[in-house]
Order: structure tokens, then C-alpha cells, then sequence
């Protein structure tokens, strides 16, 4: 049984080492887990260090982000993330309203994935993020570098995840029968400057939450990122050398009855003269899955409080609802 612990409003975000994850002593692991939970109940984020990933990986990555965001808009637009059924390819600024009310987002984004084998299962079905990825002509290296990343990502996600299920004492490969074929994207951000002067709720990325399972973030080192704790003050998630930012999505939150939090967090490029630059690897559990409500994590005369769903509506829906295409669809 998980028991309820009420969240700490804390002001820093704990950093957690899982070089474990690389073959540590059970020691190692059982105390990287228990860090883990600690966050989970807190804010749901938490950076981790010492993760293994090459420097040279994430700094390819950057670079070639940089140089595809500076193409002529043009070159970009003729990627359009709109014309992609798995959601794959650019999304130009002011295109996703991430907070309901606020104005639309200042960041521009490009999105990609793993390509599917022939006969994949879903695949056949079309579904989102079970397709090819658009890649720009211009740029012919980007593709090699950027699979690197992702599978470098997909690799510390399975880690964290089994981290995740320790935390919740289940099995470590608990999670890894929903992640059998795992709908996987890598989201390249640009974020200009804030505007100057007042302009409403207008920022970089609006307040949200994560939509499916855990999110790993890569960030330059211009800063932004902020958290909301409990008691509704907002926590630089600032950026941390050798770092990457984690965060739990709303499945982890349904999965656990809302134990672990799926917190909001939001992004204010304050620099008046750089862009920022940021990459979000969303893991998430695969289409079918059936997400629902843990029995250790419901205590006795406890409900569950979202009924089941699957994994892909629910994503599929908040696609639908922050970019305004819900009534279309409806
Ligand atoms: O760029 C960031 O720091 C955060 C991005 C984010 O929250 C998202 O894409 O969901
Ligand atoms: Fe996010």
C-alpha cells in the first residue's frame, strides 16, 4: 500500500543521481527510488544527474536544433506538424494554447519520433506518432543526430521508469508491459524573448501539465522553466550542468490516484536578448494501453478518481483541445 503523504511546498527541486540505473548496487537503487517517491509526492519533477548520457549527444542535438530552427520559415512551414497524422514535423508560433483562456504560446516547435517497422501494429492503424517523422531537406544530418538522441532518451526513460515503479514497490519492469510499443516524441523548442511591456498571460509556454507517462527535458542554459508547488508559488526549475529535468504526465497521476502529481509548469523566456532553447522527450504508454488506478495505491473505502482510459484518446483529446481543432473533430 502507498500511503498519502501531502506534498511539501518546496522552493528547489531535488537532484537525484541514478547512475544506478547503469548497474548499481541494489543500495543504490532502493535509495535512488526512495528519492524518487520524495519528488513524485512533492512536485512530480526532479532532475537527474549522472544518467550516462554523453555531453557530445546532447550538444549534437542542440546544434542541430539551433540550425533548423533558423531556416527560412518557408523550409519549416513545408514540415507542417497540421499535415502529418502522426503529429510529426513543425508547429509555428501561436499555433497551441496550453493554458485555456491565455493567449497562444510564443515558442515554435519541431516534433519527431521513431520511424515503425513495416507491419508494426499500430502503425497499420495510422495513429499518432506511429509514422514517419518529416525531415528537412536542407539539413541532411539532422536525421542521423537526432535518432541518436531519441534512442539515447528512450534508454533513460526505461530507467527512470523502472525507478518510478520501485518508488510504488512494483516490480522494476512493472511499467514496461504498457511501453511495449510506447508512443515516443522528441518536441525541439525555440522560446524568443518575453516582449517587453504587459501583455496579459502572454508567455513562452503557457501553464499545463504533461499528458501521458514521464517527460525528460533537455535545456540550454538560458533558464525559464517553472514549476508550481503546492502552495501555488512558482519554482525556477533552473538549469543544471549535466542535468535533465523529469516530470510526471497525468497517466502517472491517474495511475496512482493522484498520489504522484502531475504538476503544472510553465516557461518565461526572461532574457531579453536569446532565445532558449529546450528539448521535451514525452515517453508515453502505448495507444491501447488502459490506464487506471493502481490497487496500492487506493486505500481501504478509497475510489479511484478518474475513471480508466486509454493511453491515446487521452492524448489525441489534449491535442484536440490546445490547438482548438476539439470542436472540429467533435
Ligand atoms: O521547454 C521547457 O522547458 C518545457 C516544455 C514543456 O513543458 C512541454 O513541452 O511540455
Ligand atoms: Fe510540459
Amino acid at each position: 500500500m502507498i500511503p498519502y503523504r501531502p506534498p511539501q511546498a518546496v522552493r528547489e527541486l531535488p537532484v537525484i543521481d541514478v547512475g544506478c540505473l547503469a548497474g548499481g548496487s541494489g543500495r543504490a537503487c532502493r535509495e535512488a527510488a526512495a528519492a524518487v517517491r520524495r519528488a513524485c509526492l512533492d512536485t512530480g519533477f526532479f532532475y537527474v544527474a549522472n544518467h550516462g548520457i554523453e555531453a557530445e549527444v546532447i550538444a549534437a542535438q542542440f546544434a542541430a536544433s539551433r540550425r533548423f530552427f533558423a531556416l527560412p520559415q518557408a523550409d519549416k512551414l513545408a514540415l507542417d506538424q497540421a499535415r502529418s497524422p502522426y503529429k510529426r514535423g513543425y508547429e509555428p508560433p501561436g499555433r497551441q494554447v496550453l493554458d485555456d483562456g491565455s493567449p497562444a504560446d510564443l515558442k515554435e516547435s519541431f516534433r519527431f519520433g521513431p520511424t515503425p517497422t513495416a507491419g508494426h501494429p499500430y502503425a497499420q492503424r495510422r495513429l499518432p506518432t506511429y509514422g514517419p517523422s518529416q525531415w528537412p531537406d536542407a539539413l541532411p544530418g539532422m536525421r542521423d543526430v537526432m535518432e541518436r538522441y531519441l534512442a539515447e532518451m528512450t534508454r533513460l526513460g526505461d530507467g527512470v521508469l523502472s525507478l518510478v515503479a520501485r518508488s510504488l514497490e512494483l516490480e522494476p519492469a512493472f511499467f514496461a508491459g504498457f511501453y511495449r510499443h510506447p508512443m515516443a516524441t522528441v518536441r525541439l523548442l525555440r522560446y524568443p524573448p518575453q516582449p517587453a511591456g504587459q501583455h496579459g498571460n502572454l508567455l513562452g509556454a503557457g501553464a499545463h501539465t504533461d499528458w501521458g507517462g514521464i517527460t525528460i527535458l533537455a535545456q540550454d542554459e538560458v533558464g525559464g522553466l517553472e514549476v508550481c508547488n503546492v502552495a501555488g508559488e512558482w519554482v525556477s526549475a533552473r538549469p543544471i550542468p549535466g542535468t535533465f529535468v523529469v516530470n510526471l504526465g497525468e497517466m502517472l497521476g491517474r495511475w496512482t490516484n493522484e498520489r504522484y502529481r502531475s504538476n503544472l509548469h510553465r516557461v518565461r523566456n526572461a532574457r531579453p536578448d536569446v532565445d532558449r532553447y529546450s528539448a521535451a522527450f514525452f515517453y508515453d504508454p502505448e495507444y491501447d494501453a488502459r490506464i487506471e488506478c493502481l490497487p496500492s495505491c487506493l486505500a481501504p473505502g478509497e475510489t479511484p478518481r478518474h475513471p480508466a482510459c486509454t493511453s491515446g484518446e487521452h492524448i489525441a483529446a489534449m491535442h484536440r483541445r490546445t490547438t482548438g481543432t476539439a470542436k472540429a473533430a467533435a
